[in-house]
Formats: structure tokens, C-alpha cells, sequence
């Protein structure tokens, strides 16, 4: 399983051929539900009728899927769940940049368990999620685009960026031969910084502190009309196969549901085990912070473990609350290939999972991972094609997918806050990535709620 070596590395420098393991290179229906109650939507009540199968499914099925249970039995469960609002979240006295910088004299990998900054308790019981109606989907907004012209020819070595602005293809000597390494501030700079630990940076905060100063607020006639623009969007024909297993869900989360995500990877992200700067065995660091549910991921092993090696942390659980949406969006997929596609059992063209595995990825506007497959699942997980589902929460990202590691091959697509993005069975092995963030583009309302610092925040779940 390589997730994140050689030539498979899962960091910004990756977008060009080669093999292919997690390189960091660098929705929907949902209903009108109170603010605050979080209800799985979308599921149940799939039609019967077969239409064409947009993605190729096949037809082989003949049984259709009744074992699935439903979200509703769930929504029972946890419906009535008090909301996270409760959980603490002291403002730290650190500012989070210098958490970012390269490590002081005197530092040992692996003593620096301890973050500076107080450790703030975990919540675990937020209280997801809502209930997406089915909805149509903008076909400007989900369209697959061309190439990524920008990232044209660019070595996996040489995807590093020098500056913020650099895109690709310009790397220092140091850095190619592994002497110096890059690690990405809070700002979304790319910074140098020796090679002594590639685990700096615990605890890294993905939102603002809430400043004492006066900060004007987004009038309430504002944000109900991003709210029901965001209703609208969620109630057409939302969904996309881009292949058979591939599916987006586009707008699938509300802005509340989005909102209280953030503010779940916030307090989770704070605490033990969280958000922190990775980095691969050789110094080069991953263009994202990251922290992992469940069970850790480590980029310089390309495999998954109990506790994240550079501070012995263990991973904290994924909530109740991510599964219950996991779950919802899988069936959501499963209703929409038995009502529109000629496939009657669809859990054979899309497996269902319940993750034990979810790694949250942060991306500044610099942010970008490389083209790899994820691969450091179980063997059979792998075969089985237990899929990876993606949520995707304020700026948009352009994600490249395709069956090699070339760019130029690649096709794209944006990911715009509120999606997700499915791909399980004979996707399950595609060649994906982040080729670009982009800037001011996460809804103002998510923003405001949150304080969420610039730029996105990825969920992805898996089944080892
Ligand atoms: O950020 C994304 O959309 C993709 C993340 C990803 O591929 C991964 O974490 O393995
Ligand atoms: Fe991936």
C-alpha cells in the first residue's frame, strides 16, 4: 500500500506519472429542518423506474437492495441529541502561525507530544446531520473541466511550490535533493525549514480566534437568501455519475449542516490528535495540515496505525454524527442509481461501508495534494471497492481524477462547499487529487459562523 512514497507521494509535487499511492501534493435533499437538528436526508422511497444508465452501470442485478438500513432508523437515534454548542472552546493564548513554523534547536521528533497550547477536551456528540432533498444540479458548477493547463509537465519531484503564487514546476535545489523541506503557514505561504521533525505544527487551529474588535455582520436579509439559494440548489437533480461507483452529490449539505461540521473539526482538531503539519520521511512536507478519526494515517509509512507516531496521540473516534452522514449520502447514491439508472441492486455497482476511518485534510489557498490512489486500505476492503466518500466544506477546490497519474489526462471538477463526492467499486482505484483552491470562494455565511481561516477543509472516510 503506498499512499504517500516515492513516486506515489500524496504531496504537491506529485501530479506527474509514476505509480500512485496517496500523494499529498502537493449533494444532497436536505430538508427544511430547524437550525440545530440534523437529519439524514435523501434516503428512502427510491422509485422504481430504470432509466438509461448514465454511468455504464451494469444491469446484472436483479434483486433490488432492501437490506440497507434506513437513515430514518438512525435520524431516531441521534435526532434528538443536543447540539455541539456546548463544547468548549477556550481561545488559545498561542498564535497559530508559530505553531507552523520549523522546529527550535533542541527539537526531537517525537518529544514534541505535548501542544503549546492548552488542550481543549474534544466534543463528540455534535449533532448531524440534516436531511438533503433531492436537487438539481447546476451544470455549471459540476461539469467536468478541461485539463489543468497549469500543472502541465510538472515532475512529481518538482511540484513543490517556492512561494505562494508559484503553481508548480519551480522548485529550489535544496528542496529537490531532500536537504531543506517546505511547510505551509497558517498564512498559506510556503516556508523553508530544516528537515529535524516533519510533525511540527500540532494542534494547528483551522479558525480565527474571535476578535474583541468590531466585525460587521452579514445582514440577516443576506444570509437567508444564501440560505434558500442553497435550499433551491439542494432540491433539483443534484446528482452526477461521473463513472460507474463515481458520484457527486453536488450541494448535498445545507450551510447550517456546514456549519456545524466546521465547528466539529475545530473542537476535534484542537485537542489530542489534532490538526498538525505532515511530512514524508525525506523532510518534504504534505501542502495541507491534517489530522485523522479513527485511525491515524501516516504519510512517511504509507500506512495506517493505532497512534500517530510523532506525538503518540491516538486518533479521536469518528463522531456518531459524520457516520450518520456517511451513511445517509451512500444510501442517497444507492436511491438515485435504482430511480434514474438501469440498475437494480445498486450496492453492487456501489458498496456500502461504515468507516472506521476518516482523514480531515485543510488546505490554505496554496493548498494542493497530487495525483494518487488511496490504497492503504485492507486488501480486502480495496477489493471489495468499499468507496471513499468526500465532504467538502468552504473554498472550492479543482479535483483531478482519471485512470493515470498525468494532469494532462486528468479530467476536473470543482468541489464547491456542501458536496460529496463518492467513489467506490470500479472507481475505487482512480487516480485523484487537488490541483487548486480557490480563494473567497467558501460561502459567506460559513465564514462568518465559523471564523473557518481561508481556505478548505476535506473529510475523507474510508473502511479499512
Ligand atoms: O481533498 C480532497 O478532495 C481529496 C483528499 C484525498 O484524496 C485524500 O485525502 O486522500
Ligand atoms: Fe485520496
Amino acid at each position: 500500500m503506498n499512499r504517500g512514497r516515492g513516486n506515489n507521494r500524496r504531496d504537491g509535487g506529485n501530479l506527474g506519472g509514476g505509480g500512485g499511492g496517496r500523494q499529498h501534493y502537493a449533494a444532497k435533499g436536505r430538508s427544511a429542518q430547524p437550525t440545530g437538528q440534523w437529519v439524514a436526508r435523501g434516503v428512502g422511497g427510491a422509485g422504481g423506474l430504470l432509466d438509461e444508465a448514465s454511468s455504464g452501470s451494469g444491469s446484472s442485478e436483479i434483486v433490488r437492495n432492501t437490506e440497507t438500513a434506513s437513515v430514518a432508523d438512525v435520524r431516531k437515534k441521534f435526532g434528538d441529541v443536543l447540539l455541539s454548542s456546548a463544547c468548549p472552546s477556550e481561545p488559545s493564548s498561542e498564535s497559530h502561525g508559530s505553531l507552523n513554523l520549523p522546529p527550535k534547536d533542541g527539537y526531537l521528533k517525537g518529544v514534541q507530544s505535548v501542544p503549546k497550547t492548552e488542550p481543549i477536551v474534544p466534543c463528540y456528540n455534535n449533532n448531524f446531520p440534516s436531511s438533503p432533498t433531492d436537487s438539481k444540479l447546476s451544470e455549471s458548477s459540476m461539469s467536468i473541466k478541461s485539463r489543468d493547463r497549469n500543472l502541465k509537465n510538472c515532475s512529481p519531484s518538482r511540484y513543490i511550490s517556492t512561494s505562494p503564487e508559484t503553481v508548480g514546476c519551480q522548485i529550489s535545489p535544496e528542496v529537490q535533493s531532500g536537504k531543506k523541506t517546505t511547510s505551509e503557514g497558517a498564512s498559506g505561504e510556503t516556508k523553508f525549514g530544516s528537515s529535524v521533525s516533519q510533525h511540527d505544527g500540532f494542534s494547528f487551529d483551522i479558525c480565527e480566534e474571535r476578535s474583541s474588535g468590531v466585525k460587521l455582520k452579514t445582514p440577516l436579509h443576506k444570509i437567508n437568501k444564501a440560505k434558500r439559494k442553497a435550499e433551491l440548489r439542494m432540491q433539483g437533480d443534484n446528482i452526477k455519475v461521473f463513472r460507474p461507483g463515481m458520484i457527486l452529490l453536488k450541494g448535498y449539505f445545507s450551510l447550517d449542516d456546514q456549519v456545524k461540521m466546521v465547528k466539529s473539526c475545530r473542537d476535534l482538531g484542537r485537542g489530542p490528535g489534532g490538526f498538525y503539519q505532515p511530512g514524508f520521511r525525506d523532510g518534504e512536507k504534505l501542502h495541507l495540515k491534517m489530522m485523522c478519526l479513527g485511525k491515524n494515517w501516516d504519510p512517511e509509512k504509507s500506512a495506517y496505525g493505532d497512534l500517530r507516531p510523532g506525538d503518540q496521540t491516538k486518533p479521536p473516534p469518528i463522531p456518531d454524527e459524520f457516520q450518520l452522514l456517511v451513511k445517509g449520502a451512500i444510501e442517497k447514491c444507492h436511491q438515485y442509481l435504482e430511480s434514474h439508472n438501469k440498475v437494480l441492486k445498486a450496492r453492487n455497482i456501489l458498496p456500502p461501508m461504515t468507516p472506521n476511518i476518516c482523514i480531515i485534510n485543510f488546505y490554505t489557498k496554496t493548498g494542493k495534494l497530487g495525483l494518487h490512489k488511496d490504497k492503504d486500505e485492507s486488501s480486502k476492503s480495496l477489493l471489495d471497492g468499499l468507496p471513499v466518500v468526500s465532504f467538502s466544506l468552504g473554498d472550492t477546490a479543482e479535483f483531478l481524477f482519471g485512470d493515470e497519474k498525468d494532469v494532462d489526462k486528468a479530467d476536473k471538477v470543482e468541489l464547491e462547499s456542501g458536496d460529496v463526492l463518492i467513489f467506490g467499486g470500479k472507481s475505487r482505484h482512480i487516480f485523484h487529487g487537488v490541483s487548486n483552491i480557490l480563494a473567497d470562494t467558501a460561502p459567506r455565511y460559513l465564514m462568518d459562523e465559523t471564523h473557518l481561516k481561508p481556505g478548505r477543509l476535506n473529510l475523507t472516510f474510508r473502511e479499512y
